[in-house]
């Protein structure tokens, strides 16, 4: 006979939307049980951004270790560095399992429980999991749907053999020689790049005419540029077609057939909404293409449920799904939240880094708005950290009247550290003078955004 259990709240997916929900929910004392098949964290945890960020670090490390036999700022190795990927990868494994028992243990304060196993959606608001010990029903008033997202599967080069997707890449027992990637986007380059850091050949297959179409395309000239010094090949408007003898068959862009011999190719041409397999049809729930529809509160279309993350829409980032996740948490408690954040900072952890904040200046709603780049090759901070030659900067854009900044993007070393008080100010509604009159530290990167908007403003003091 299986247990029944009536929890207030039911969120469904233990990731960054998932378990931020319920620990939210569990905050404000609302019964709440999380169901998750895997292990706690999600994919950003798991198999996602925390094991990439790893990887990408001890590639780097290994990176300047490397240039230092040659000899770098003065500092000279004896020896060549030694790489023992297993140990990487071992090391990558301890920082996810310490988050991972971060995770359970914050949702156990919350007084959330937590059930093991694979929920099935029978009709409405119910759903059945098997447990190691029996299955378990679970009904509830409110439910939060936050299951994530899958890799897309090439049908040509379906995932098996040596055609791995990001979860495998991150795992894997041993250096691949020669790695073959298709799609040059998010995950594409930041593990490219962490591969050839590491020592891997790696070529880059993107079916558009130029990597990173996400982004604006001065912001990844700067990566194109590590790409090609760093000996990466890219086939810029290619189409994967199969696999033959391990290698990976292209038709490239003027139609001829290239073979790339390749020990493992990845393919990373996006994610996908998982919508399948769990009973999402027996609920009355609409989509949105592929994706949950929702609305600005992420309700479904159905009463009582609500959706976040992945499994509602672009961009399919972390944050956003914890940002939504709270707040359906909130509503649930009573109070009254909309999801209208003034931007979602989106980053790409290359070399060097990518940031965009908001409006760029070919946007719809920048027209004729005020922009300024201050170069990080004038940042003492840059050139301290040997990043002054990277071509990076940061940019601003401002509304011409009442100078109210719309965007700001950044490409160098760190970046990413930058994009909180990027988000900041937009959020706060600040305008140029703001962060002009405001004291940055010296030497710092952050300088660079202070300077931009004095460049803005016409009176940059360092360019
Ligand atoms: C290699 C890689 C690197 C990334 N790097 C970044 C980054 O640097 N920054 C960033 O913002 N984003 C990054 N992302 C994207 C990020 O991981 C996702 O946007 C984020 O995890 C989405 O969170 P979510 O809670 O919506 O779903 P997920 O994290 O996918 O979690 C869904 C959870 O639901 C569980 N689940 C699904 N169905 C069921 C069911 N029926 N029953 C029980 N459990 C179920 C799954 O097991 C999973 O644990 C990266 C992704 C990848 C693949
Ligand atoms: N730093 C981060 O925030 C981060 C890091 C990794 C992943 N992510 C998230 O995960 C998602 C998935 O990442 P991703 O890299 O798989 O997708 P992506 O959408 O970032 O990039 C996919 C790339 O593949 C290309 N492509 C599509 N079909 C192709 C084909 N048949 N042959 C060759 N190229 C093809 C696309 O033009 C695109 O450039 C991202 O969109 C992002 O939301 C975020």
């Amino acid at each position: 006979m299986a247990e029944t259990l009536k929890p207030k709240v039911l969120v469904v997916g233990g990731g960054p939307g998932g378990y931020v929900a319920a620990i939210r929910a569990g905050q404000f004392g609302l019964d709440t049980i999380l169901v998750e098949g895997d292990k706690l964290g999600g994919t950003c945890l798991i198999r996602g951004c925390i094991p990439s960020k790893a990887v990408i670090h001890a590639a780097s490390n290994f990176e300047t270790m490397t240039k230092a036999v040659k000899g770098h700022h003065g500092i000279t190795l004896a020896a060549a560095p030694q790489l023992d990927f297993a140990k990487t990868v071992a090391w990558k494994e301890e920082i996810v399992g310490k988050l991972n028992s971060g995770v359970t243990a914050l949702l156990k304060r919350a007084k959330v429980k937590v059930v093991h196993g694979w929920a099935k959606f029978s009709d409405g608001k119910t759903c059945t999991v098997d447990t190691k010990d029996g299955p378990v029903t679970i009904t509830a008033d409110n439910v939060i749907l936050a299951n994530g997202s899958l890799p897309v599967e090439l049908r040509s080069l379906p995932f098996g053999g040596n055609v791995i997707s990001s979860t495998e890449a991150l795992s894997l027992p041993t250096l691949p020689n020669k790695l073959v990637v298709v799609g040059g986007g998010y995950i594409g380059l930041e593990l490219g790049i962490a591969f050839r850091k590491l020592g891997a050949e790696v070529t880059i297959v993107e079916a558009q005419d130029r990597i990173l179409p996400i982004y604006d395309a001065a912001l990844v000239e700067p990566v194109k540029k590590w790409l090609e010094k760093n000996g990466v090949k890219i086939l810029l408007g290619a189409k994967a077609s199969g696999v033959e003898n391990g290698a990976l068959v292209v038709e490239t862009k003027d139609g001829k057939k290239e073979t790339l011999p390749a020990d493992k190719i990845l393919v990373t041409i996006g994610r996908k909404p998982n919508t399948q397999g769990w009973g999402l049809e027996n609920m009355a729930v609409d989509l949105d293409g592929a994706f949950v529809k929702v609305d600005g509160e992420c309700r479904t279309s159905m009463r009582g449920v609500y959706a976040i993350g992945d499994l509602v829409g672009e961009p399919m980032l972390a944050h956003k799904a914890s940002a939504q996740g709270e707040m359906v948490a909130e509503i649930i408690a009573g109070k009254r939240r909309k999801f209208e954040p003034v931007a979602i900072p989106a980053i790409c952890f290359t070399e060097p880094e990518v940031v965009s904040v908001g409006l760029l200046p070919t946007d719809k709603g920048a027209e004729g708005a005020l922009t300024a780049n201050f170069p990080f090759q004038a940042n003492g901070r840059a050139l301290t950290m040997d990043a002054g030659d990277e071509g990076g900067f940061v940019r601003v854009v401002a509304r011409k009247d009442d100078h109210r900044i719309l965007g700001i993007q950044a490409v160098g070393l760190h970046v990413s550290e930058l994009s909180g008080e990027f988000v900041h100010a937009l959020e706060m509604g600040a305008v140029l003078e703001d962060i002009a009159g405001t004291i940055h530290a010296h030497p710092t990167l952050g300088e660079a955004f202070h300077e931009a908007t004095l460049r803005a403003l016409g009176h940059a003091i360092h360019v």
